[in-house]
């Protein structure tokens, strides 16, 4: 289908918009009034630009307060609306949108408001443009669109339609039956935006925290099926008023915005083709469809930006916890540590993309790989999404694998079985005797955790969603000794790849010391999988690996909240171990190591009975813990010591 914006969705100056909106691909855009006061040319200037970026405009909005005005007022407004009709031919667009009156003096007889809009439709005939009418939620008489739809059908006229807007209708949580009702070509234009669930004043959440599909929790599916299986056949448009999107880098947000509505493309198209309806199969042909998500196996890999020193200093953890040095790079200098089913990767190479991410974030992960079915297949879906993908420098007879870059730049390798069932460390790898991994303790890879900046959190979820099919958990607000932390995990619909993402506002949290430390988003710690807890955690501590101390208020709290047995609660408490019970007895056994130089650390986690959450309950102990032992180590650290 055909993509539109509208201005007010992003930064910048008109001109940087309009460029940024060509760039990510759109056809059209919505010109909000204000972007047209504030721009230092004509009409015609914003006329010529959109054509020399083969963009059409395919809307001109907002107009106000217009039906049901003041009856003094309404020749005044009929001239208003005269002028701005003039201003759309300067434009070239033919469609304008009227929003429903806001004024507490409105008129509240809907014969009255349809006798206005007949003499806007009239005028609007004359000068061959067509007017839509939208309901705003807040709407001081008319709130709904299916108030709309009844004004519109009594008015009759061929100049006037419908403007559906998805957070009008759901924000409110309108009725959806009387969607197909309108005839697809009595609606004027169609404005698509996605939106957090918040409990707050409906003004106030539409200007500030609308977002893309895909970034939101609406069924939007549910609003735009009924939409096109009622024939609606025009452009899909985004309107988004966010306070970060103002501020953020305006072609990435216009790039996020095609990706959203590719996305909805997709899910609705998946809604309409499980429905026996004719008129839904009807419209499958006109919606995106993408290469199949890929099914997924876990991590493959996980692999640090270091440089020789920090390589060493790492090894060594790695090494205590149980780790083989297991291979050597043929032409790199890259290692392999292995345990269990868990690839870790060391990447000291000069010259090459781990380098360069060294060099801009220190220490950090700069790459993670996904096993799954079909790595061409996953990077083809990751290419229709618009993500770009990236080819490393290989040696001769060295596997280049798939990857493609994630919203900060690190990248994600796509690791399918292969045909020929070699790994990819046979080919690129000189093999140790540790070569097949150490039977220790540990596993696999339960989860890692990533710390962002806190305007990013909307793109890693659309991207997740889109790209990888990823599914994304609830929100949970945790406290951080120094302010909160908000969590939300990503994970793959097998729950095979699970990533915690979390963000904070505040200055001095570890999610926000994590994002100034790293100069951007980063690792913050990575969780191991273990069978048995009480055996790694003592084959940790005989190789001496430093482990999170847990107050003993703690262990006194949980023995009262889950009633377990005295001599259970004691051994949790010897070995620094957190629990965690659900509602259908899964349990969760975890501890934590120290941290690695300010930047992350390790969990040892052992699920049980099928427990699938992380404990979230356990995180403010365990924040509390790392900036009381941080507290420590500094006042040992005091100069005048
Ligand atoms: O917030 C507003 O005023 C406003 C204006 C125009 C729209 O299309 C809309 O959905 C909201
Ligand atoms: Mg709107």
């Amino acid at each position: 289908m055909q993509h539109c914006i509208a201005t007010v969705s992003l930064s910048g100056t008109l001109p940087e918009k309009l460029e940024a909106i060509a760039a990510a691909g759109f056809q059209g855009v919505e010109i909000f009034e204000n972007d047209l006061l504030y721009f230092d040319g004509s009409p015609r200037d914003v006329r010529r630009l959109c054509q020399e970026l083969g963009l059409q405009i395919m809307l001109f909005q907002p107009f106000r307060d217009f039906e049901g005005c003041r009856r003094d007022r309404l020749q005044h407004n009929l001239e208003r609306a005269e002028r701005k009709f003039e201003l759309m031919h300067e434009l070239g667009t033919d469609r304008i949108l009227v929003c429903s009156n806001v004024q507490p003096d409105v008129i509240r007889d809907n014969a009255v408001l349809a006798d206005d809009l007949h003499q806007l439709a009239e005028l609007a005939a004359r000068h061959e443009v067509l007017v839509g009418y939208e309901a705003l939620a807040w709407g001081q008489h008319v709130n709904s669109y299916r108030q709309v739809w009844d004004i519109v059908k009594t008015v009759d006229h061929p100049n006037l339609g419908v403007i559906l807007d998805s957070f009008h209708t759901l924000s409110i949580k309108d009725d959806l039956s009387r969607l197909t009702e309108i005839p697809g070509d009595k609606i004027v234009f169609l404005q698509l935006a996605d939106a957090p669930i918040l409990n707050m004043d409906v003004l106030e959440w539409s200007r500030h925290f609308r977002c893309f599909p895909g970034q939101g929790e609406f069924d939007l599916p549910a609003f735009l099926g009924p939409i096109l299986q009622s024939g609606y056949q025009g452009p899909l448009s985004l309107e988004i008023f966010n306070d970060g999107f103002r501020a953020a880098p305006t072609g990435g947000t216009a790039a996020d915005g095609r990706r959203g509505l590719l996305y909805l493309e997709e899910s609705t198209r998946a809604r309409l083709a499980a429905s026996a309806e004719p008129s839904a199969a009807a419209v499958l042909p006109q919606l995106f469809v993408p290469a199949p998500q890929p099914q997924y196996d876990g991590v493959e890999f996980l692999e640090f930006a270091v440089d020789e020193a920090a390589a060493s200093r790492l090894a060594r953890w790695f090494g205590k916890l149980g780790f083989a040095h297991a291979g050597q790079h043929k032409s790199k200098s890259v290692n392999l540590y292995r345990q269990g089913g868990i690839n870790l990767i060391l990447n000291s190479e000069p010259d090459s993309f781990a380098h360069a991410f060294f060099v801009a974030h220190g220490p950090s992960l700069c790459a993670s790989a996904f096993r799954v079915n079909d790595s061409a297949q996953a990077l083809q879906r990751a290419k229709q999404y618009r993500a770009r993908s990236f080819e490393s420098r290989v040696g001769p007879n060295e596997r280049q694998i798939p990857a493609v870059r994630a919203p900060d730049g690190s990248l994600q390798y796509l690791v399918d079985p292969g045909a020929d069932g070699s790994s990819i460390y046979q080919s690129d790898f000189d093999m140790l005797p540790g070569a097949a991994g150490k039977q220790g303790l540990l596993t696999g890879i339960d989860h890692f955790a990533l710390g962002l900046p806190e305007e990013t959190m909307d793109a890693w979820m659309l991207f997740f969603r889109a790209v990888y099919g990823f599914k994304a958990e609830n929100e949970h607000v945790l406290p951080d000794p120094y302010g909160l932390v908000k969590s939300r995990v990503l994970h793959s619909p097998d729950g095979s790849i699970r990533i915690p993402l979390n963000i904070s506002e505040n200055r001095n949290t570890a999610i926000a010391r994590s994002v100034s430390t790293y100069r951007g988003s980063g690792v913050q710690h990575i969780a191991f999988a273990t069978d048995d807890i009480f055996a790694a955690v003592a084959a940790a501590r005989e190789s001496g690996v430093p482990l999170l101390e847990i107050p003993r208020n703690y262990y006194d709290d949980l023995a009262a909240r889950f009633d377990l047995p005295d001599e259970f609660v004691a051994s949790l408490a010897a070995a620094n171990i957190l629990y965690d019970r659900d509602a259908q007895g899964g349990e969760m056994l975890h501890v934590y190591t120290a941290q690695f130089e300010d930047r992350f650390f390790f969990e040892l986690l052992q699920r049980r009975a099928g427990y699938q959450q992380y404990g979230a309950a356990n995180v403010a102990v365990r924040l509390a813990a790392q900036a009381q032992s941080r507290a420590r180590q500094q006042a040992r650290s005091n100069w005048y010591d």
